[in-house]
């Protein structure tokens, strides 16, 4: 049946899933979010340091993705470059519609707003924060979606793409089922769902133009994401 899930199309997706909610920011960070007082660079801080945890919350659920370490090495690190910031964007949308307790999100969106990140990219970044929110994703849709924004073949300097593809169509035709178990009345779900992967790729983009107008009012960055986002 199209839309049978198979047993080993379950087993893929608890590994997925497990894998997701396995790796969380830790708490205390999350808790910051309330105490830390008002300031452009108090709240650069909180949330480079969000970032941060972020990126390592990012690679521990990326080396969990079955098939992704037999991946040639300099290929997993390509992946990982090329996908750091559209599954933050994914992960701090889905921190903003579901995760958060209530409050925890008027004080991130503030933080972000009042961050030294200019007016034109709030816009986008927003705009995106509510389509995401307006999908009402299941767990096992937002784990399955990072997870295919992570095995994008054709992200630069990849140089086996078949391999990454031979990765990501079983995830792609697991959502697809998913979708059609979990939003029945929905038949265009999964299509909309692949439409905010293309919303994802012009974020990185702005993100790009976000990161100079930081470095040019001479913000400062953590080691790993001076690497992960090839910066200074
Ligand atoms: C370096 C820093 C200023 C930065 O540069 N670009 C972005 C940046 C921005 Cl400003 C937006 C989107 C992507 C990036 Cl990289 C950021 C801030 O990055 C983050 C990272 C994670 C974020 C946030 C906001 C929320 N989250 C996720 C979150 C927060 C708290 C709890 C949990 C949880 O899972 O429990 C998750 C910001």
């Amino acid at each position: 049946e199209k839309f049978e899930i198979t047993k080993e199309q379950q087993d893929f997706m608890n590994v997925i899933l497990d894998a997701y909610n396995r790796h969380q920011i830790p708490p205390d960070v999350a808790k910051k979010l309330l105490q830390e007082q008002y300031s452009a660079e108090e709240n650069f801080l909180l949330l480079t340091e969000m970032a941060t945890s972020q990126v390592q919350v990012l690679v521990e659920f990326t080396k969990n993705i079955p098939g992704f370490l037999s991946l040639d090495h300099e290929d997993q690190i390509a992946l990982l470059k090329g996908s750091a910031v559209e599954a933050t964007f994914l992960r701090s949308a889905q921190a903003f519609s579901t995760k958060m307790p209530s409050g925890h999100t008027e004080v991130l969106e503030e933080r972000i707003r009042k961050s030294g990140i200019s007016e034109e990219f709030m816009t986008p970044m927003f705009n995106f924060y509510k389509s995401i929110g307006e999908l009402h994703m299941v767990q096992e849709e937002q784990a399955l979606l990072t997870a295919i924004t992570i095995m994008t073949p054709d992200r630069p300097y990849v140089k086996d793409q078949q391999a990454v593809e031979r990765l990501q169509e079983p995830m792609l035709d697991i959502l697809r089922k998913l979708c059609a178990l979990h939003h029945p009345g929905e038949p265009q779900y999964f299509a909309r769902l692949l439409g905010r992967l293309t919303e994802l790729r012009t974020l990185n983009h702005y993100h790009a133009e976000m990161l100079t107008s930081w470095r040019m009012n001479d913000y400062k960055f953590t080691p790993l994401l001076c690497e992960i986002w090839d910066v200074q």
